[in-house]
């Protein structure tokens, strides 16, 4: 079966500093997959260059078979949809009109929305608990609430694609759990990246673990998550377990000068 997603050799220089250095992965039609790795890995820039964002300076991401810098721009909104760490103000915008732009992709100029698409908007807030936030100014939210907001958005847009950049970087525990949950039971592609890595190994599928714009590790959770790989590559002692209620693997982490600067020591 041809993979949904395909990156390969994927690299991106700025003034001779490979920030993504021959990135090569595939990912099959409706996974969920969160990029995970330290700060300034280069997470965001690899979203970056899929969305469009930022131009590769070699490799080719293809969509199903299709390159995706040719898909026409109307068409690639309908199919991909970004929900971005930098919340746009979207000033003296209410919520509800906001979340209504998700579908201008799917409108032909001037077309009204029609009583099945405002039933699907009103359905889609309320799986993301946001009724109450309706009517209110966007840019009166908190950052939680601004960030289901624009998820929202993104899943009104219908996209085969979904990219979200840190979707629980606001959120409480409750929160974070139902987004991911949510994330994981959509029938998209899902690619995200996301810091917690217990989070990412009890909602995802698959994988992508960088270090310095490197993959050193790619596939199920379970097999990505060893000590080692990820004692080396976030410099922290830790230890593995399992989540008891879920069986997911878990990692548990010290913070202890000595046994810090060993995991210096092995990177
Ligand atoms: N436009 C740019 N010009 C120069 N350097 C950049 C640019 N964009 C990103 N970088 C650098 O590329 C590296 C990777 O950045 P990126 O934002 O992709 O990392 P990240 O893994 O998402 O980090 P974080 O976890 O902190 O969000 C960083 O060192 C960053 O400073």
């Amino acid at each position: 079966m041809k993979p949904f997603l395909q990156v390969d050799n994927l690299s991106w220089h700025i003034h001779n500093r490979p920030l993504i250095n021959q990135l090569s992965f595939e990912l099959p039609e409706k996974s969920v997959t969160a990029i995970v790795g330290p700060n300034g890995a280069g997470k965001t820039s690899i979203l970056r260059c899929i969305y469009g964002a930022i131009k590769p300076s070699s490799g080719e991401i293809r969509m199903q078979g299709e390159n995706i810098i040719a898909i026409p721009r109307r068409r690639r909104a309908q199919q991909i949809a970004v929900v971005s760490q930098h919340i746009e103000h979207w000033s003296h915008m209410k919520v509800i009109e906001l979340i209504r732009l998700g579908l201008i992709p799917h409108l032909n100029s001037w077309q009204k929305i029609t009583c099945s698409q405002h039933q699907f908007v009103d359905n889609i807030i309320k799986k993301l608990d946001i009724e109450s936030l309706k009517n209110r100014y966007f840019d009166n939210l908190s950052g939680g609430e601004q960030q289901r907001v624009l998820i929202a958005k993104a899943l009104v847009q219908q996209p085969k694609l979904l990219i979200l950049d840190e979707p629980t970087n606001h959120l409480d525990v409750h929160y974070q759990h139902q987004i991911l949950s949510l994330l994981n039971q959509l029938d998209v592609t899902v690619l995200m990246t996301v810091h917690d890595l217990n989070l990412a190994s009890q909602y995802c599928e698959l994988l992508l673990l960088l270090k310095k714009g490197e993959l050193v590790g790619f596939g199920a959770p379970d097999q990505v998550l060893t000590q080692s790989r990820v004692q080396n590559t976030f410099a922290l002692p830790v230890k593995m377990g399992t989540n008891p209620m879920t069986d997911a693997k878990h990692v548990f982490y010290s913070w202890n000068e000595n046994a810090q600067q060993e995991a210096h020591k092995q990177c």
